[in-house]
């Protein structure tokens, strides 16, 4: 089975991150190589521009693949979108200069000229806005092209804002959402393999699901063992087991680390005693 991941950039540190936490490991090869054996035996890293993932994808290059969702709609290839990742977050935007003094598109007049490396995307947002512009395909740095006057305004990707800041440029609308995201053949349940893609696929989910969730343990007296479960939440139901030597119950739940001090307190105000707090793993459901 083949994932392509990203060969650089944003992405591809927190795409190893991931498949590591679901016990997916390059094993060291030539750093230069670009199909990679893992630690799961007969799974192979293919590494590949972020923005060919999904082309390659499609036409069954690899069988999954870790890309954004920018990359995916601008591709218009037909790939299956099978798990949303909590990384690689940004928004699409359009910016314009600063000193055109204006914060929203029905502001714009004349025609404009937008540098960006989303034509497809930029086209579906023009033609839907009802923008009169023309698009400049550029493949990246679209941030400097309104000083250079290549263009007027600019498409591209903004997260905290610095980059567009620093060009004297100001976002006028967010175009579209961007994360990065698992996308899959269309026929990879045909695949020889399927079993396998399957697996790998459970284990992702389960790994991201784990994510901000505790386990909790308490020791708690029979007596107060009715108010501490109905102050405690869970996935179905807490579960509990009586102590071998004491007239005490063990209670155990999972819960999001969120509420977790809020919990505590309460389970202890209720009478629990002896709180162990635990990470989890996976969450196979
Ligand atoms: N500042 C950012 N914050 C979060 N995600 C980002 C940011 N910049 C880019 N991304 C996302 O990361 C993915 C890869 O981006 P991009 O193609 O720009 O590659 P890169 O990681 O910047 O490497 P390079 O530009 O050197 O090829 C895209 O899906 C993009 O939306
Ligand atoms: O809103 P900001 O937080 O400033 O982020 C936006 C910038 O991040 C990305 O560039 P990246 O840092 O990946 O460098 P690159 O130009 O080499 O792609 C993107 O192309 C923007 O330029
Ligand atoms: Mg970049």
């Amino acid at each position: 089975m083949k994932i392509a991941i990203p060969n650089k950039g944003r992405l591809q540190q927190p795409s190893l991150q991931f498949l590591s936490s679901v016990g997916i490991k390059p094993l060291a090869t030539d750093e230069r190589s670009l199909i990679v054996p893992t630690s799961w035996e007969g799974v192979q890293l293919v590494l590949m521009r972020t923005e060919d993932i999904p082309n390659l994808v499609e036409n069954g290059a690899a069988d999954i693949g870790i890309t954004g969702m920018d990359y995916v709609i601008e591709s218009r290839a037909d790939v299956e979108d099978l798990i949303r990742l909590d990384f690689g977050k940004a928004k699409i935007s359009l910016a314009v200069p600063l000193s055109w003094n204006i914060s929203d598109v029905s502001e714009l007049k004349r025609e404009i000229k937008i540098a960006t490396k989303y034509y497809n995307i930029a086209r579906e947002y023009i033609t839907r806005k009802n923008i009169n512009a023309k698009i400049v395909k550029i493949s990246g740095a679209a941030e400097v092209m309104p000083s250079l006057g290549a263009a007027d305004a600019i498409i591209d990707v903004v997260s905290t804002g610095t980059t567009l800041k620093l060009h004297g440029l100001k976002e006028i609308d967010t175009v579209m959402e961007t994360y990065a995201t698992i996308i899959g053949n269309r026929y990879w349940l045909k695949s020889e393999e399927a079993d396998k893609i399957n697996l790998v696929l459970t284990m992702m989910k389960g790994a991201l699901s784990a994510r901000g969730k505790k386990m909790i343990f308490m020791n708690v007296k029979d007596k107060d063992l009715e108010k501490v479960l109905a102050s405690l939440p869970a996935m179905l139901a807490p579960a509990i087991s009586k102590l071998s030597k004491s007239d005490a119950w063990e209670v155990i739940t999972v819960v999001n680390e969120d509420c977790l001090p809020e919990i505590v307190a309460k389970a202890m105000i209720a009478g629990a005693k002896d709180i162990v707090i635990l990470g989890i793993e996976k969450v196979i459901r």
